[in-house]
């Protein structure tokens, strides 16, 4: 197979058409229809990820997080994010995969996974849950960069070597929501959100510094709490995944943007994008009004 049967059209994502996805809270809103974010992420590994994916998730705004995984990664979460709740419960949406590796994946992460997975409501797959992509039945969106992406498709037996996706993310991105029946969202110097027959969308890059570890992990917690306020939706209609997603993806922009502009252009932490993540979404919220 190859990525570019066709030449592939797409749109650009912009602040206007970021706007529409922005769930600003009503009077009559709580934290339950707010959208709740379960998130099976982390490992002893990475505890780091999942203390950034919290972090991220909560800074965009939604009703609760729900962090689910070992102890020692739920304490490192709870010392940071004391609103992040540790116990199960009713989710919209969940979050998984992200600071964990398949193939040190123990019992308790891989029941965890399970039920997310069995549970039915819209998933954010990202890094060390790929390989559960097949079990999943629920709409997903799951969020590669190009070498996830190609080791994915290789384990699909479609050969994608890394350079390939280099050279034609996009063609590669709109490959992958067809083979693999998911939406993708490719992240790389320049990011692509595509759907299973849906639309293929540019999502302009921001400023280089953002290729230092974590970002990603924190683009997957901004993602989840956008999709948590969408589930119902995204449930009803899969190709809303697509502009979810860019949305995701504009928001992280941004925040690395301000991130960088309050630094005098340098480079920044991933919790300091984080911190600027409610601004990002705060001049969204203002556009849609
Ligand atoms: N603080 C934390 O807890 C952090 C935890 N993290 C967690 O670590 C886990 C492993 O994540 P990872 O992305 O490092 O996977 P890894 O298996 O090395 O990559 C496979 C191959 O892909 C390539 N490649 C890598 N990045 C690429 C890119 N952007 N764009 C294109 N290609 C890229 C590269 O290939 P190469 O360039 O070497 O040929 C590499 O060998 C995961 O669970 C993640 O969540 C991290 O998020 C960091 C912060
Ligand atoms: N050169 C670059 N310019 C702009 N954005 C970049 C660049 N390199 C990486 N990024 C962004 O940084 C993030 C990196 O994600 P990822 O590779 O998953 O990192 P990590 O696994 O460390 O969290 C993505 O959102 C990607 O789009």
């Amino acid at each position: 197979m190859s990525s570019a049967d066709v030449t592939v059209p797409f749109r650009s994502w912009s602040a206007e058409r970021a706007a529409a996805w922005i769930r600003v809270p009503a009077r009559d809103d709580h934290k339950y229809t707010r959208g709740v974010l379960g998130v099976v992420s982390g490992s002893r590994r990475y505890p780091g990820a999942a203390v950034l994916g919290v972090e991220a998730a909560l800074h965009t705004g939604l009703g609760m997080v729900r962090y689910l995984g070992p102890r020692t990664v739920g304490d490192a979460v709870l010392a940071r994010r004391p609103e992040a709740v540790t116990s199960d419960g009713r989710v919209q949406a969940w979050l998984l995969g992200s600071g964990q590796d398949p193939a040190d994946r123990g019992k308790a992460t891989a029941r965890r996974l399970d039920a997310a997975i069995a549970d039915g409501r819209p998933l954010v797959v990202d890094a060390g849950a790929l390989d559960l992509l097949p079990r999943a039945s629920a709409p997903v969106v799951m969020t590669p960069h190009h070498g996830e992406l190609s080791a994915l498709l290789g384990s699909r037996g479609i050969d994608a070597p890394r350079e390939a996706i280099d050279a034609d993310p996009d063609g590669w991105a709109r490959a992958a929501a067809r083979e693999l029946g998911a939406a993708v969202l490719l992240k790389g110097p320049v990011t692509w959100a595509a759907a299973p027959g849906g639309e293929l969308l540019r999502i302009a890059g921001g400023p280089a510094w953002l290729g230092t570890a974590g970002a990603g992990d924190a683009l997957a917690g901004v993602l989840g709490a956008l999709l948590a306020g969408h589930g119902d939706r995204v449930l009803d209609d899969p190709t809303a995944l697509a502009p979810i997603a860019a949305t995701a993806s504009w928001v992280h922009t941004r925040a690395a943007e301000l991130a960088s502009a309050a630094n005098g252009g340098g480079p920044f932490t991933i919790l300091g994008l984080v911190e600027r993540l409610p601004h990002a979404v705060g001049e969204l919220a203002a556009l849609g009004r």
